[in-house]
């Protein structure tokens, strides 16, 4: 619970609806669950007071014995209870949806094109779009492309000795891909690559990186880390704090976004702990505290989150608790 939350606007807005449309009633549940408060006070106080009388007149004015508009959970419940409500309701309430690639902007709007709301974030975050009528933003502190002059013939000689590899040029960055040579001498030739290029780039404001069968020259003080921080924060200063984050990666740089959101949790930067599934794509090493198998299971697992789904089933804790999820909604 905190005072910008607006939970009683939202019960207001149930009231509203349930008003203007009476073959609604009996029909639409509202369920809030209000996150324990962090902080105490008078305005605390009165914010728990409001939602409480607003939720009981709903539920006398409109409720019957089989029937309560309004469930007010407002004590603690564990992460896997809140998933299951999410898993089983028809809508849930999302403030920000963002997608954030190391893929260049042209293909993410392209293949975004029908998400009007979408937050995208390219080229790990140095080009930032908050929606699809939003301009893209760049950094400006990393324009300076220069080093491509250096980088570049050094990834051709590593094109040329290794069948199968190819050089992608994105605006900010050069990327050289091995997903098509042989895999044995694709990834030795990619620690050879990423020695070279850190030598010879050592005075250029960029960084070299491995990511699923590539090595990455970007800009330095980009990454998918920093858009996250940007992201949060954004929400926060706008009264939007999230109550639930839910952040999925299978590449190594997404490890940048599981540690900001780490770190933002452990340094308490929201105003009420969120919820927070941080999940990696397929089980390895990572700073996710949970893993899916593959992409399938995360297409699924965001079916089970958002879709509707009549089934009530008692969800378990742990990996299992994705696995029942993706039940769910299957
Ligand atoms: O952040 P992501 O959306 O996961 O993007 C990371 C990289 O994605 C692309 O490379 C990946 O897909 C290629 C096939 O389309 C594959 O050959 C490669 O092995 C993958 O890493 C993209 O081309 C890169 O620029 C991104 O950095």
């Amino acid at each position: 619970m905190d005072i910008f939350k607006g939970i009683s606007l939202k019960l207001l807005g149930l009231e509203l609806l349930l008003e203007r449309t009476p073959k609604l009633r009996g029909k639409v549940v509202l369920v809030q669950i209000v996150n324990p408060a962090r902080s105490t006070g008078k305005d605390v106080e009165e914010a728990i007071n409001e939602a409480v009388s607003v939720a009981e007149r709903i539920n006398i004015k409109y409720g019957s014995a089989n029937y309560k508009p309004v469930v007010l959970i407002d004590y603690p419940i564990p992460s896997y209870e809140k998933i299951a409500y999410y898993a089983a309701s028809d809508c849930c309430i999302v403030n920000a949806v963002r997608d954030v690639s190391g893929r260049d902007r042209t293909t993410l709007s392209e293949w975004f094109a029908p998400c009007e709301k979408l937050g995208i974030a390219a080229e790990h975050g140095y080009f930032i779009r908050w929606n699809k009528e939003a301009e893209w933003e760049t950094s400006s502190s990393a324009q300076d492309c220069e080093w491509k002059n250096i980088a570049e013939p050094i990834m051709e000689v590593y094109k040329e000795t290794t069948d199968g590899s190819s050089i992608e040029t994105k605006e900010s960055a050069l990327v050289w891909h091995y997903q098509d040579a042989d895999h044995d001498f694709g990834t030795c030739q990619a620690k050879e690559l990423v020695s070279h290029l850190e030598r010879v780039l050592a005075n250029e404001p960029v960084v070299v990186k491995r990511g699923h069968q590539i090595v990455e020259v970007k800009p330095q003080g980009v990454s998918k880390g920093i858009v996250v921080d940007t992201v949060i924060r954004t929400l926060i200063n706008t009264e939007n704090a999230p109550d639930f984050l839910m952040c999925i990666g299978n590449d190594r740089s997404d490890e940048d976004m599981f540690e900001s959101i780490n770190k933002a949790t452990s340094h308490s930067v929201f105003p009420t702990a969120p919820d927070v599934f941080a999940c990696s794509v397929g089980p390895k090493a990572s700073k996710a505290k949970y893993y899916v198998d593959g992409c399938s299971e995360v297409i699924r697992l965001l079916k089970g989150v958002t879709a509707i789904s009549p089934q009530r089933e008692v969800i378990s804790h742990s990996q299992v608790t994705f696995r029942d999820i993706l039940e769910v909604a299957s």
